[in-house]
Parts: structure tokens; sequence; C-alpha cells
């Protein structure tokens, strides 16, 4: 096995759907299973926040819904927990600046795709370095999902990275919906991470489907 191909990450990186069950008004299978049906092209099982499941219970749904993503061919990546990643063979993780160090995330999980939160050109370098496969960026716009997200960066943050010479791709993330999801390709990110914009949507599949018209055009 080697790293994935740079190329393929971008593709799968278009329309990047975060979630947990604190994020779901209804059962997280029938979210997950309407927001595949409306065009999401990444999946990243996110399991915190309030009334969060632990334990047995935590498991269980990541074993769900990873089985459904495999129905669909929908990579699965898991936030943050590395042993449920690697437990479960997932497609990758998602770290952020508070968890384990990148370089130590890269040996345990060897080729798998690892995504890291990054806010700095430093943090940013350092990330590269350490075997990052892609960067996700923010909050861009103001968030009420994530209680200790770091102040709203704009869009020109994405911007400056890319005019910094970082080509790795990039997914924006915070507060991202149908009517601003464009701005942030704009900048030069090559997806965007949504998941309150999905997940509490009233139509799910019609709120994924507009936004992958956002991406794709
Ligand atoms: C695609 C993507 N980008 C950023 C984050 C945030 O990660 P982190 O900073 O570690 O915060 P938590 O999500 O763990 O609360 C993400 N999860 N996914
Ligand atoms: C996990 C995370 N990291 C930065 S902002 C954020 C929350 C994004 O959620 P939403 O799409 O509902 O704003
Ligand atoms: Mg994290």
């Amino acid at each position: 096995m080697s790293r994935i191909n740079t190329h393929r990450l971008r593709e799968m990186l278009k329309l990047y759907f975060i979630m947990g069950s604190p994020n779901c008004y209804k059962e997280p299978a029938e979210v997950l299973k309407e927001a595949i049906a409306g065009g999401i092209t990444l999946f990243q099982f996110r399991e915190k926040g309030n009334h969060a499941l632990t334990g047995v219970e935590k498991v269980t749904l990541a074993k769900e819904l990873q089985t459904i993503c495999k129905k669909h061919d929908i990579p699965f990546i898991v936030n943050d927990d590395i042993d449920l990643a690697i437990s479960l063979d997932a497609d990758g993780v998602h770290i952020g600046q508070e968890d384990e160090p990148v370089a130590k995330v890269r040996s345990r999980i060897g080729d798998k795709i690892l995504g890291v939160s990054v806010h700095t050109m430093e943090e940013a370098m350092s990330a590269l370095e350490a075997g990052a496969d892609y960067f996700g960026v923010g909050p861009i716009f103001p968030t009420k999902t994530k209680e200790d997200a770091k102040p709203v960066q704009g869009v020109q943050h994405i911007q400056h990275f890319r005019e910094k010479g970082i080509t790795i791709p990039i997914v924006g993330i915070g507060g991202i919906t149908v009517e601003n999801a464009m701005n942030v390709k704009e900048a030069g990110a090559d997806g965007v991470s949504v998941i309150t914009a999905i997940s509490k949507a009233s139509d799910i599949i019609k709120a994924a489907q507009s936004l992958r018209q956002q991406i794709e055009y």
C-alpha cells in the first residue's frame, strides 16, 4: 500500500460530511444514508459534544456508519480516536493541534489518510513535514457546533496558505452553507466540510445536492 493519490484525495474532499449522534435530529444512520444519496464524497465520524456516546455504544454506532459508507463506496474517516480508527480499519483519521502529534499518528496508521487542522503557516509546515495528507482550515465562518473553536478566520486564510505556496489538498470548515460554499472554493479550497448544513437540514438529500452543485461549478 502507498499513500493516497493526491488527485483522488482532492475529488474525495469536495463535499466532506462530518457527523456524530449529537449533530442529528433523527437516527444518524438515516442522516448518513440521505447525505450519501445527496452526493457527499467523504464522511468523518465525529462523536463529540453534548450527550456524545462513549464506550461500546460509540463503537457500535461507528461500525454501523462504516458499513453504510462501505456499501456506497464513501471513505470513512474517524475524528480524534486513533485506536478506534485502527481497530475498525477505517480509511483514515482527522486530528487537530490538541490531539496526538501528527508524526506519531502517521507512524501508527501507516498509509491511511491523515487530515490535520491547521491555523498558521507554522502549523501547516510542521504538519506537512510530519506526514499530513490534507488540511482542515477553519472556522471559516461563525459556527455554534464547536464550542472550543478558534476565532473565525474567513476565506482569506485559505487564500493566504495558497499564496504562500501550500499545494496540499485543503478543505474549509465552520459555518459553511450552500450560500457561502462557492467563496470557500474560490479562495483555493478543494472542498468544504460541513456538519449542520447537512445534518440538521429539513431536507438532507436536497441540502447535500445543493452543496455538491456549488462545489462542482
Ligand atoms: C475536516 C476537518 N477539519 C477540521 C476539524 C477540526 O478538528 P479539531 O481541531 O481537532 O477539532 P475537533 O473536530 O476534534 O473538535 C475536523 N474535525 N475536520
Ligand atoms: C469541527 C469544527 N472545526 C472547526 S469549526 C467546526 C464545526 C463545523 O460545524 P458546522 O459545519 O456545523 O459549522
Ligand atoms: Mg480533534
